[in-house]
């Protein structure tokens, strides 16, 4: 589903590759947490799945095609494939929550029949049935990251990239996003999450990916946070 062969990105021509060699397939359906410290380039992974940055060298796949091949016109279709989800929520404010959400779906051109219908589905879905007259600023932390979610996942994409989704959550919350995320990866869709989250990391027992200074060094199915010494 995602194929990194051989990719290197290298931001400023002198500075350390914020990637380097990076050979990895995420096969459909998958589960794969992307661990690392800060400044080891999973961010990076994300935004060359998304084309919001190019390789320096080698070739990201998605879905079998290979994205610097992707015309700019055809980028948004990229995209409406591959669903994200951040640490920091990014809803619009002066949006209602059903608001927030039909927005993905007017974008794509959908009929307000088929909003009105597909909406309150998707937020029954993530645990919100009842709240999309709500303004994002009155719900909690855990719920606008629901609607977060909600919104990445109303078109149905293929692929989930969940950067840090529950880095300003509680354990207990975090816990909650992690079995929605969960029960949408065991419904088809393929999710990479990158965290620092190690108790997430421990408790889900998924694939793990460790990256150092742009390297995997580790790569392991139902792996932990930290290696096994
Ligand atoms: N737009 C940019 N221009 C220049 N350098 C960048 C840019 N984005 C990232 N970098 C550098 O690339 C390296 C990897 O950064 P990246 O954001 O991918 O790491 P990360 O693992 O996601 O970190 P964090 O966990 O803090 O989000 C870092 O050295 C960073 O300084």
């Amino acid at each position: 589903m995602i194929s990194f062969k051989k990719v290197t990105k290298t931001y400023d021509r002198n500075a350390r590759p914020a990637l380097k060699d990076i050979s990895l397939e995420v096969e459909r359906g998958e589960f794969v947490f992307l661990v690392g410290a800060s400044g080891s380039g999973k961010s990076t992974f994300i935004r060359l799945v998304l084309k919001e940055e190019r390789p320096t060298a080698g070739s990201v796949l998605v879905a079998g095609q290979d994205v610097d091949a992707i015309p700019n016109w055809k980028v948004p279709q990229l995209r409406r494939n591959v669903g994200t989800v951040f640490q920091d929520f990014r809803l619009l404010p002066n949006k209602t929550v059903f608001e927030n959400v039909a927005f993905a779906l007017q974008v794509i051109g959908k009929s307000r029949g088929a909003i009105k219908e597909t909406v309150p589905e998707v937020l029954k879905t993530v645990g919100l049935e009842g709240k999309g007259k709500r303004m994002p600023h009155e719900l909690s932390g855990g719920e606008q990251q629901r609607v977060a979610i909600a919104r990445a996942f109303v078109n149905k994409p293929g692929i989930l990239l969940a950067d840090e989704p529950t880095g300003n959550l509680d354990p207990t919350t975090s816990l909650g996003i992690m079995k929605l995320l969960d029960r949408i990866n065991r419904a088809g869709t393929t999710i990479v999450m990158a965290t620092h989250d190690d108790e997430i990391v421990d408790e889900m027992r998924k694939r793990v990916v460790e990256l150092v200074d742009g390297e995997i060094v580790r790569d392991e199915a139902s792996g932990v946070y930290g290696s096994v010494r």
